[in-house]
């Protein structure tokens, strides 16, 4: 017998609260991180309370992607063009007199694609680390830059604020905490607040996140366990897509998939780049090059340099 559907608005209208998350193996450090960003989540909810209500009444001239999705604040409208940028960011971890990060300097156009790749160690994830504002680094800063067609600034720039970011970090099926599918994705969402208005923008936005990643044909209640290897990394970006990051981090996003479902998301990535800004770090340069607008080597001791990857 065909499984039933479960109808997204009647789901969040009639649920109680959220499954407490099923304890988790202890981990290393990045498992921390990731946690901790999963938690992060749930912390964004008043941020969520705070910018869907204005979707339900749009102001006229503000953007709005192809898939329907708000854009920034109405400020960014009048800017001709966006930058991320960071600028000179050094970081010692805490407590260490270990410089892992020095004077890193970048800039990724708004919806376009960058990868930094280099040796194992030579602090790639660390700096994604401080992007997503797992930590704080010690010096430097990193913000959006709007510039006239002139290529001048024409404001000042707007800092990256970490709820801001989606990060889908190495292996991101660990991370699943929820038993069907649904619950994964709603993870971070308002439980008690707001109205059926706000559940029906979140709802409209969750379907728009699913339908984007190729989520569609996939019952609700499935467990994300029970998911392929490729439907599992749609299932992750599914969950920080719906919060329309400004920036969107993958770390190693190929790894450990077999290569169908390597060749399904660098697919799903050529789409999400028209889309969102990805910065990506892996290895896999061959497979990767056909999206790269940018790309950097991080050399051994924290050092950028602008690079096209050797294939
Ligand atoms: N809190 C910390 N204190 C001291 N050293 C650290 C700390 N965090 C990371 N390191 C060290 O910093 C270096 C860079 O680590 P990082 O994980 O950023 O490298 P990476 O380029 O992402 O490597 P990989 O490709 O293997 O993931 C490593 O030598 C790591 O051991």
């Amino acid at each position: 017998m065909a499984r039933p559907k479960i109808c997204i608005k009647l789901y969040l209208k009639n649920r109680k609260r959220a499954k407490r998350p099923k304890p988790h193996k202890p981990r290393k450090d990045q498992s921390r991180l990731a946690l901790k960003h999963r938690e992060r989540e749930r912390e964004m909810a008043s941020s969520i309370l705070a910018f869907v209500p204005s979707l339900a009444t749009p102001v006229a001239g503000k953007s709005r992607s192809r898939l329907g999705f708000r854009r920034h604040q109405a400020s960014r409208v009048s800017c001709d063009y966006s930058c991320f940028e960071v600028k000179d960011i050094s970081y010692q971890p805490p407590g260490t007199e270990i410089n892992l990060l020095n004077a890193v300097s970048f800039s990724l156009p708004e919806k376009s694609f960058g990868l930094i790749f280099g040796q194992s160690g030579s602090g790639k994830t660390t700096l994604l680390q401080l992007l997503a504002g797992l930590n704080k680094p010690t010096s430097g800063s990193i913000y959006f830059q709007k510039y006239s067609n002139d290529g001048n600034p024409n404001q000042t720039p707007e800092p990256l604020f970490p709820e801001r970011v989606g990060i889908v970090f190495q292996f991101p099926e660990r991370y699943f905490v929820a038993d069907n599918v649904l619950d994964e994705v709603t993870f971070g969402w308002p439980r008690q607040k707001g109205g059926l208005q706000m559940r029906e923008q979140l709802a409209l936005k969750l379907q728009r996140a699913i339908n984007w990643v190729g989520l569609t044909g996939i019952p609700l209640d499935k467990d994300p366990n029970s998911l392929s290897g490729g439907y599992k990394r749609r299932l992750a970006l599914a969950i920080q897509l719906v919060q329309t990051p400004d920036l969107l981090i993958l770390d190693e996003p190929l790894a450990g998939l077999d290569w169908k479902a390597r060749a399904d998301v660098v697919k799903l990535l050529k789409h999400l780049k028209r889309e969102v800004t990805v910065l990506v770090v892996s290895h896999d340069l061959k497979e990767l090059a056909a999206l790269v607008d940018r790309s950097w080597r991080m050399e051994m001791g924290g050092v950028l340099r602008e690079e096209s990857p050797a294939i």
